[in-house]
């Protein structure tokens, strides 16, 4: 019998932890080892798949993450900062794969995961489908074609319950236009315009954020000049494409050697 990848859950309830399970159990890769959720969470100690709604899968949702990885050879991550560096830890400990899809971490959170990256295989991305990988390449190769006449603007729409912004994929499309530009985002950024701004600043890569409803994640790149406008756009419209692409990472993840990647190494996108 070929081995599977065994694999844990955090956030096993979330929008994602839910899209990433039913994924995992379909597979003939991998099998669910782990449903993590937070202490005092309502699912804890209850099976995972009749917290779902479905038949039971024979996995008990824990709050003990560390036994948790320890019996897992990958760990995918979609939660929130503080408990994702935290399961940089237990996943470094465990010298196992962690797949990180948890966004709104600041420079110093993003920073705190560096230490675990020598032991653990990391795999972090703001937006892990293939569609906005591809288009964070093709925002690099406009923004370098493009002078400062164009100006950049992106604009990114997600549901009612999201709790960061900018969007993580927003800031990796930003980011791919400055280096595109050949600058760096933290000198041109413009975030959250309200008031008497001025006027806009030649060079500026401007964000705006829209939230309502269950939009599951849409993102414009903009290259506003006198007479045209060129928009790159991505629409995702079922969640399966993040969770794909987490899954698709935990493979590749597993048997490489321990450090930072991202999804860009994980689908051969890297320059
Ligand atoms: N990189 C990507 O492709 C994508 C990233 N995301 C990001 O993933 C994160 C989660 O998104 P959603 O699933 O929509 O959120 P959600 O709020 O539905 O789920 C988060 C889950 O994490 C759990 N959690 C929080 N702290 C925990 C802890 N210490 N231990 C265990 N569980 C804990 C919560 O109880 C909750 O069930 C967000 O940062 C979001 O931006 C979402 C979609 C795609
Ligand atoms: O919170 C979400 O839902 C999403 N978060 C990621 C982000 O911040 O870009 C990816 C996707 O857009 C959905």
């Amino acid at each position: 019998m070929t081995q599977t990848l065994s694999v844990a859950i955090t956030g096993a309830s979330g929008r994602m932890g839910q899209t990433l399970i039913g994924l995992v159990n379909a597979s003939d890769k991998m099998t669910l080892t782990g449903a993590i959720e937070r202490t005092g969470h309502a699912w804890v100690g209850q099976d995972v798949g009749e917290m779902m709604g479905g038949g039971a899968l024979g996995v008990t949702v824990t709050d003990d993450a560390a036994a948790a990885l320890a019996d897992a050879d990958a760990v995918i991550d979609f939660t929130a900062p503080q408990a994702t560096i935290a399961f940089a830890a237990l996943a470094a400990q465990a010298g196992i794969v962690h797949v990180i899809g948890t966004t709104g971490m600041s420079e110093d959170e993003i920073a705190a995961l560096a230490p675990h990256g020598e032991k653990a295989t990391i795999i972090r991305a703001g937006n892990m489908s293939l569609g906005v990988n591809l288009l964070t390449q093709l925002t690099k190769r406009v923004a370098a074609a493009l002078d400062t006449d164009y100006d950049i603007e992106i604009i990114e729409a997600h549901h009612n319950q999201k709790v960061d912004a900018p969007s993580g994929t927003a800031l990796m499309l930003g980011e791919a236009a400055a280096e595109g530009r050949g600058v760096k985002l933290a000198d041109v950024s413009d975030r959250g315009r309200d008031g008497i701004t001025g006027a806009r600043k030649s060079g500026d890569i401007g964000f705006t954020a829209i939230r309502g409803g269950d939009i599951i994640g849409e993102h414009d790149v903009m290259f506003a000049a006198a007479g045209e406008r060129i928009i790159l756009r991505h629409v995702a419209s079922d969640r399966s494409v993040f969770a794909r692409g987490a899954l698709k990472a935990a493979l590749w993840g597993h048997g490489r050697a321990a450090g930072q990647y991202d999804m860009l190494d994980v689908l051969g996108l890297s320059d």
